[in-house]
């Protein structure tokens, strides 16, 4: 069984529940980590996944256990970060006391509510709520339910909301900063001057410099200080640890040399003091901070512009009146009235006029459909020109554009094998890097380098091995890669298919519906017998009725087209991959290929002539048989899409293996194959034996990636490497596959490995720069070369070095935007 298999019949057992939680503060791979293992703790979570850019946990518990919210923000703010929690005050008119407690008592058990407080005298209720869990709206119907008037409240808007959280953080870090700067530039005028130096008394520069850099330690790096002193008490340890341990201790043995000197004089040494290392890694950490803080908002605005095109309001049509609603309000069954520039609200049927729908947001592809009544309209789509009515069929989570954004948010709280592997590393990461930074410590104390010597290399040694840049190396690029995506009309559901797809070298696409349009049609009807075409047609025709077979509608459209009077089939039945059989008429008929006819009995010698004639122009011969004997053949062809050439070939440029993978006769499939340039052809193959030819293609060493419709290729796609479902831009969910392309046609399977590969390679860039980099320098750090060539990393280095590498990754991902395909 794939992962994947395992994985669905994992959810079909017990049903999973999924909740968001945004989480403020963190800042580090180590943070994830520390935030990701306490929530796991909680009883019931099966599983607890933290992304650094969304700044969001996504809990897993199991459906019969309940999670309590108290919990998890208990979880969270006892390692010393914070869940952003929304709150808003309504005004409620007539709020007596005696049904206030019940209005409290009833609002504060609503799922997300971490608190409620009335206010008699002001007839104010406070509400504090996590926005990812319950809306404005939900609360204000809740106080509705006891009769109370609620006024209009300020359009509340919940991504809007976060914005504010983020843009709040944004504004606090960047007055730390600048605060922080003042101060530090005042240290480093002193010093460069040494004016004090030459005409004041040391004590007092001393008692200056401790006023000017202990409020940049404490109110600058106020955070670093509480999440350290938070972790301790959980003996864990993370950024925030080496950072406050690494200034502390500089910051810690200036204060002593400052106001008791005499415990360094008294053994012969001088008191001095390192005030300005400590203001200046805190400055420059900050700066680096803001810098990432910037790039990093700018890794999701493809995703939030996404959001942002579901519409507000919408017109309805009801009792042959229009009024405008809120999009929320709207209802299955509703009529909704879209006029030409508007975008339509929901997802629903056209009963009325005609539309010229551009769907880009879904497909990427900017040209208008023509629509008209009786066609499906997407949510979110925009209607460039004429203006119609539909019957709504869909509304809220269950819109097609709902559930886009639900996956690509799905997608980013998955993590793809490479970054398990590197927060493997960073859980061990800083403990280790403690003791290096100590161990040099004393061994340059103890071989005589002397004390400040000793001290600069431990700072140097901890700062340099922040990890921060660590847990910003792939959710970053994912983050970016997802809205790309996205914007192309492809949805990558997680994580892990991203990384294999870059792995693929072999794309099996299966033939109707992915290589052709799925749209056959007839081309030739051939005599066999005495019949005419027309009988020919009529009577294979009422058998197929009951087919769903994309030949069988073939068969039966062009029939109806002739105006053909068909029968009622009678004891009709198919067999997958050969054909169809019924009584018709007085007659009974079968229509299917060769096999089906062999398997009838039928000599079928005379005509193999014919069937090689059709067959290598690419046309599938079905043959029709009355009473067992051949009568007529029907040829029927599919276009072949306008891009599967070139595709193809783009691939095979790129070293990967193309194949064909189809149920039509071997000589058919081989015409299209040399059409498009596909050199493996896997023919003739029953649908149930599609999925065991991938089987068998993956243990001979390939590493497959299955293109198919999503639903009739499902078995296939979930045996393959990577599922790539075409075309199902309105079967979103239902689709079994990692990769779903919103586009009908191929050159998305192109761009899924370009983008894939692209991505996955900035991922290892990061890991190397966030990583390796540390390693590196860690050494340098310690002081390890400088008995040979005296080469020294300064404190104040370290800690530039390690900000650059954070927006030096946060910057690189963003190169993933740039990407041409
Ligand atoms: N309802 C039907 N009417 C006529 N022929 C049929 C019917 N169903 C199956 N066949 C025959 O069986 C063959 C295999 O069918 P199958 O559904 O496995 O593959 P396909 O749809 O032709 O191709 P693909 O595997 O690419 O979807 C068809 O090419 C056709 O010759
Ligand atoms: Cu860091
Ligand atoms: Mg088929």
């Amino acid at each position: 069984m794939s992962e994947r298999e395992r994985e669905i019949e994992k959810l079909n057992i017990t049903k999973v529940l999924k909740i968001e939680i945004p989480i403020v503060g963190m800042t580090c791979a180590s943070c994830v980590l520390k935030v990701q293992n306490n929530l796991q703790k909680l009883p019931g979570v099966k599983n607890a996944v933290v992304n650094l850019v969304t700044e969001k946990a996504t809990i897993e518990f199991e459906s019969d256990k309940t999670l309590n919210l108290k919990d998890v923000i208990k979880s969270v703010r006892s390692i010393g970060y914070d869940v952003a929690i929304q709150k808003i005050t309504i005004p409620i008119e007539g709020l007596a006391s005696a049904s206030a407690s019940i209005v409290e008592n009833s609002i504060s058990k609503l799922d997300g509510v971490v608190s409620v407080n009335i206010n008699p005298a002001t007839e104010n209720l406070t509400v504090e709520f996590v926005s990812t869990l319950i809306s404005v709206d939900n609360i204000k119907s809740e106080i509705e339910k006891f009769g109370f008037k609620v006024p209009h409240l300020a359009e509340e808007d919940v991504e809007l909301y976060e914005e504010i959280i983020k843009k709040r953080e944004y504004e606090d870090l960047k007055k730390r900063f600048i605060f922080s700067s003042i101060l530090t530039s005042l240290i480093l005028l002193d010093m460069l001057s040494h004016f004090f130096h030459h005409f004041g008394d040391r004590t007092v520069v001393n008692y200056i410099l401790f006023l000017l850099t202990t409020p940049v330690m404490f109110y600058g790096g106020g955070k670093f200080f509480r999440s350290f002193l938070a972790g301790i008490r959980h003996l864990s340890v993370d950024m925030n640890t080496l950072i406050a341990i690494g200034t502390g201790s500089a910051y810690l043995y200036s204060v002593v040399a400052t106001f008791i000197p005499s415990v360094f004089t008294s053994i012969g040494r001088t008191p001095d003091v390192y005030y300005e290392t400590s203001a200046v890694i805190i400055t420059l950490i900050l700066l680096g901070r803001l810098l990432e803080t910037r790039a990093r908002a700018q890794t999701a605005t493809a995703i939030k512009k996404l959001s942002s095109l579901q519409p507000k309001t919408a017109t309805l049509v009801k009792d042959g009146e229009e009024i405008t609603v809120q999009v929320k309000d709207i209802k299955p069954g509703d009529i909704v009235l879209v006029k030409p520039g508007e975008r339509i609200p929901v997802d629903g049927v056209i009963i009325e006029g005609y539309a010229s729908v551009d769907e880009s947001v879904i497909t990427g592809e900017s040209m208008p459909v023509e629509k008209k009544p009786g066609d499906i309209v997407i949510g979110s789509t925009l209607n460039k020109a004429g203006s119609f009515k539909f019957r709504v069929t869909n509304v809220g989570k269950d819109t097609v554009f709902s559930k886009i954004i639900q996956l690509v948010k799905d997608s980013l709280a998955s993590k793809p094998p490479i970054q398990k592997l590197a927060d493997k590393v960073a859980s061990v990461f800083v403990p280790i890097v403690i003791s290096i930074a100590t161990l040099s410590f004393i061994v340059w104390y103890l071989l005589g380098y002397g004390f400040t010597f000793a001290l600069m290399n431990f700072i140097a040694t901890l700062i340099v091995a922040c990890p921060c840049a660590l847990g910003l190396a792939t959710p970053t690029a994912i983050v970016v890669a997802a809205g790309k995506s996205a914007e192309m009309g492809i949805l990558i559901k997680n994580g892990t298919s991203l990384e294999v797809a870059n792995k693929v070298n072999l794309v099996v696409f299966d033939k109707t519906g992915t290589i052709t349009y799925g749209k056959p049609e007839v081309t030739d009807i051939i005599k066999l017998g005495n019949l005419t075409e027309d009988e020919i047609l009529r009577l294979s025709a009422s058998v197929e009725r009951n087919s769903e077979h994309p030949l069988g509608e073939a068969i039966v459209r062009y029939a109806r087209l002739r105006n053909l009077k068909l029968s009622e089939p009678k004891n009709f039945f198919s067999i997958p991959g050969q054909g169809v059989f019924a009584n018709v008429d007085s007659f009974e008929v079968a229509v299917g290929n060769l096999t089906f006819m062999l398997n009838l009995g039928i000599d079928m010698k005379k005509f193999e002539n014919t069937i090689d004639i059709l067959s290598n122009e690419g046309k599938t011969p079905v043959f029709v048989a009355v009473d067992r004997k051949v009568v007529g053949l029907i040829a029927i062809a599919d276009t072949i899409k306008y891009d599967a050439k070139e595709t193809i070939s783009k691939l095979k440029k790129l070293g990967i293996d193309v194949a064909l993978l189809t149920g039509d006769n071997y000589k058919t499939a081989r015409a299209i194959a040399n059409k498009i340039g596909v050199d493996k052809v896997f023919a003739e193959v029953l649908p149930e034996q599609k999925s065991e030819k991938i089987d068998e293609l993956k243990k001979s060493g390939y590493i497959v990636a299955m293109v198919g419709d999503g639903i009739n290729d499902a078995p296939a796609l979930a045996k393959s490497d990577v599922a790539i479902a075409i075309g199902s831009g309105t079967e979103v969910a239902s689709a079994t596959a990692d990769i779903i392309l919103l586009k009908d046609d191929i050159k998305g399977v192109l761009q899924v490995i370009k983008i894939s590969s692209k991505t996955y390679k900035i991922i290892k860039q990061n890991l190397f720069w966030a990583f390796f980099y540390n390693i590196i320098l860690i050494p340098i750090a310690a002081g390890i070369l400088y008995p040979f060539t005296g080469l020294l990393l300064k404190p104040v280095l370290a800690s530039l070095s390690m900000s650059f590498s954070s927006v030096l990754v946060v910057t690189n991902s963003l190169r993933i935007k740039k990407i041409k395909i």
